[in-house]
C-alpha cells in the first residue's frame, strides 16, 4: 500500500435506507485513517428506495451529528446517482487534494459497469473495504485496474449488516440508536411510535 493514500479525502456515498450500524462503524474507522472523511445520501440507479432521497439525507445527517468527529463531513451536494458527478463536483471543491472513493467489496463486480466507469477510476483512487460475505477476487481487481484505476484494499473489520436486511427483515438491532426516534415518528421501515 503507497503511503500517500492514506492522505487522500475519503469519499463514502449511500443510499442510507436507512444508515445501519455497519455505515455507522464504517464512518467511524475511515475517519480515524483518513485526514477528511465525507459523505452524502445518494439515489443508486439500480435499486429503487423505501424512502425519499430528501428524509434518507436526514437520517444520514443525524447519523453524522451522532457520530461527531471533527474530520466527518456530510456533503450533500455531492448527491448524484452517478458517481462521476459526485466525482466531478467533489475535484472542483477540492482540487489540489487526492480523491479516494469508498466502496464494500460487495460493489467490486459492479464498478466497471458503472456510467462512465473508466473516468471515475480516473477521477479517484478506489478504496475498498471487505464486506462479510464478498471475497473480493483477484480477476475483479485485475479489470479494474486494465480500466486506468488504482484500487487499494483497507484493512477493516465491519460487522454484517445490510438496510435490506433492516426493511427486509425488520432487523431493528442493526439501526443505530441515534435513528429511533425519527423512525418511530415518522413510522419509517416498519418501526412505530407504539414500539
Ligand atoms: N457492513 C458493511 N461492510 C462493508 N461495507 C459496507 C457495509 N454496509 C455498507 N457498506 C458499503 O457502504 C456503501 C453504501 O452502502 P449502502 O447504502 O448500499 O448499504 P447496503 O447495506 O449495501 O444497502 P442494501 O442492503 O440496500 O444493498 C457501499 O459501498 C457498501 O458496499
Ligand atoms: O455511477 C454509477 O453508475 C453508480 C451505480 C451504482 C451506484 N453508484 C453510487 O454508489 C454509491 C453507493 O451506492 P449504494 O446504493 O450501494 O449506497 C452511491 O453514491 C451511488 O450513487 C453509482
Amino acid at each position: 500500500m503507497k503511503n500517500n493514500s492514506y492522505s487522500s479525502i475519503a469519499l463514502l456515498g449511500t443510499s442510507a435506507d436507512p444508515p445501519t450500524i455497519g455505515h455507522k462503524i464504517l464512518l467511524t474507522e475511515l475517519s480515524k485513517i483518513f485526514p477528511k472523511v465525507v459523505t452524502w445520501a445518494s439515489d443508486n440507479p439500480s435499486k429503487s428506495h423505501k424512502t425519499s432521497l430528501n428524509q434518507r439525507y436526514e437520517l444520514l445527517n443525524t447519523l453524522v451529528e451522532a457520530i461527531a468527529l471533527p474530520n466527518l463531513e456530510l456533503k450533500q451536494e455531492l448527491s448524484s446517482k452517478w458517481a462521476i458527478k459526485t466525482l466531478e463536483r467533489a475535484a472542483k471543491h477540492w482540487p489540489n487534494k487526492g480523491l479516494i472513493l469508498i466502496i464494500g467489496s460487495d460493489l467490486v463486480t459492479d464498478i466497471p459497469h458503472w456510467f462512465e466507469a473508466k473516468n471515475v477510476l480516473q477521477h479517484a483512487q478506489l478504496g475498498i473495504v471487505p464486506r462479510e460475505g464478498w471475497p473480493i477476487g483477484n480477476s475483479n481487481l485485475e479489470k479494474i485496474k486494465e480500466m486506468g484505476g488504482t484500487p487499494i484494499l483497507l484493512p477493516l473489520k465491519i460487522p454484517e449488516t445490510a438496510s435490506s436486511t433492516i426493511h427486509n427483515h425488520l432487523l431493528f438491532s442493526q439501526i443505530p440508536k441515534a435513528l429511533l426516534p425519527i423512525l418511530k415518528k415518522k413510522n419509517l421501515y416498519g418501526l412505530s411510535q407504539k414500539m
